[in-house]
């Protein structure tokens, strides 16, 4: 397990004092795929690099199984870092060595015998599906490949923790969606508990279980994948789901809307998701339903269904239609006039 407690980084520029971690305390249980999310200069990448303690805390505590890394000395901290792979959005590959020669450079720094290398360095390579490619160099890889020998490479020495610092911000989307699918069979395969970074809520939504919302070096808003889709907090974590469900409604929309009808934004979590709790109470109260946008999104494999819609019809049986969308079911969230 990972814990911050009281985390606080600040660099000293030319410029003055910056504070990049502004007091973070977090939990990340074991076995947990856990993303961090935030603009560019929130403070995602300092955090991260205090949890390995490639950038040293100015105070505040990193512990990992219990031990406090902010108290090892080198030697002890060198022996620490061994059980925390890190991964780069550049992928920090030396150019000059072979895939195999990358991936071994990490079980020589931590002085295993040659043996012991010439066998694990194959299955390491095997596990992220480049056992062909041991005798290449980096330039003859693709990006995600070359993300496949970072991986390899951190793995080597049966690290606890994965540290992701940006891991798919330089590759296409297919190929982004080919890594995160390798990070999470490793998580499952292995229990290794996976702490990434990024800007893209997309990322967090594909792999992370569980997610914290970072700005301006502060979290801002932390828990479950889902629940943070269904029912976030701050406006900041709305505007990054935003980009994910793109649920916006286009200004056309708006033009020819009803003068009489209301606008209801309707949001199923879970399997009700599926049902056909709408149809269902419009027509018993003869109110008009017409859906302006709607979709239903799966999260963690959970349905996540949200709709816009227009109610029109006699006023009371449209309240009375609302009060029954309402009561159906406590998972069922409708929010009466959208633009209000
Ligand atoms: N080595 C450094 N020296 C001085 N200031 C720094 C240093 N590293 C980061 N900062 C500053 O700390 C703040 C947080 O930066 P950080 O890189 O941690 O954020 P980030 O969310 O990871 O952003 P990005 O995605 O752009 O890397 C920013 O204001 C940045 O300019």
């Amino acid at each position: 397990m990972i814990e911050l407690v009281d985390l606080y980084k600040e660099y000293q520029t030319k410029r003055g004092k910056v504070i990049a971690v502004n007091h973070v305390s977090l939990k990340i249980e074991p076995g947990e795929i856990f993303g961090i999310v935030g603009y560019s200069g929130a403070g995602k990448s300092s955090l991260l690099r205090c949890m390995n303690l490639l950038e040293r805390p100015t105070t505040g505590v990193v512990r990992l199984n219990d031990v406090d890394l902010t108290t090892l000395n080198t030697q002890e901290l060198r022996q620490a870092r061994q059980k925390i792979g890190m991964i780069f959005q550049h992928f920090n590959l030396n150019s000059s060595r072979t895939v195999f020669q990358n991936v071994a450079f990490a079980l020589k720094a931590a002085n295993k015998s040659k043996d012991f290398i010439e066998k694990r360095v194959p299955e390491l390579l095997a596990l992220v599906g480049l056992a062909d490619k041991a005798d290449q160099y980096p330039s003859q890889l693709s990006g995600g490949q070359k993300q496949r020998v970072g991986i390899a490479r951190a793995l080597a020495n049966d690290p606890h923790v994965l540290l992701c610092d940006e891991a798919t911000s330089a590759l296409d989307p297919k190929t982004t969606k080919s890594i995160l699918a390798l990070l999470k069979e490793i998580n499952e395969k292995l229990g290794l508990t996976i702490v990434l970074i990024t800007h893209e809520m997309e990322v967090i939504k594909e792999i992370c279980h569980r997610v914290a919302v970072m700005k301006e070096g502060d979290i801002i808003e932390v828990g479950n994948v889902y629940d943070i889709f269904a029912n976030p907090k701050q406006s900041l974590t709305r505007e990054f789901i935003e980009t994910v469900l793109h649920f916006e409604l286009p200004s056309e929309v708006l033009q020819h809307r009803n003068p009489h009808g209301i606008l209801v934004k309707i949001q199923f979590k879970g399997e009700i998701a599926e049902e056909s709790i709408v149809s269902d109470v419009l027509q018993s109260c003869k109110v008009k339903g017409n859906i302006l946008h709607g979709k239903i999104e799966y999260i963690q494999n959970v349905p996540l269904g949200i709709f816009i819609m227009e109610l029109s019809g006699d006023s009371q049986e449209v309240d009375k239609a609302l009060g029954l969308l309402r009561e159906r079911t406590s998972e069922l969230e409708v929010i009466a006039d959208v633009l209000k």
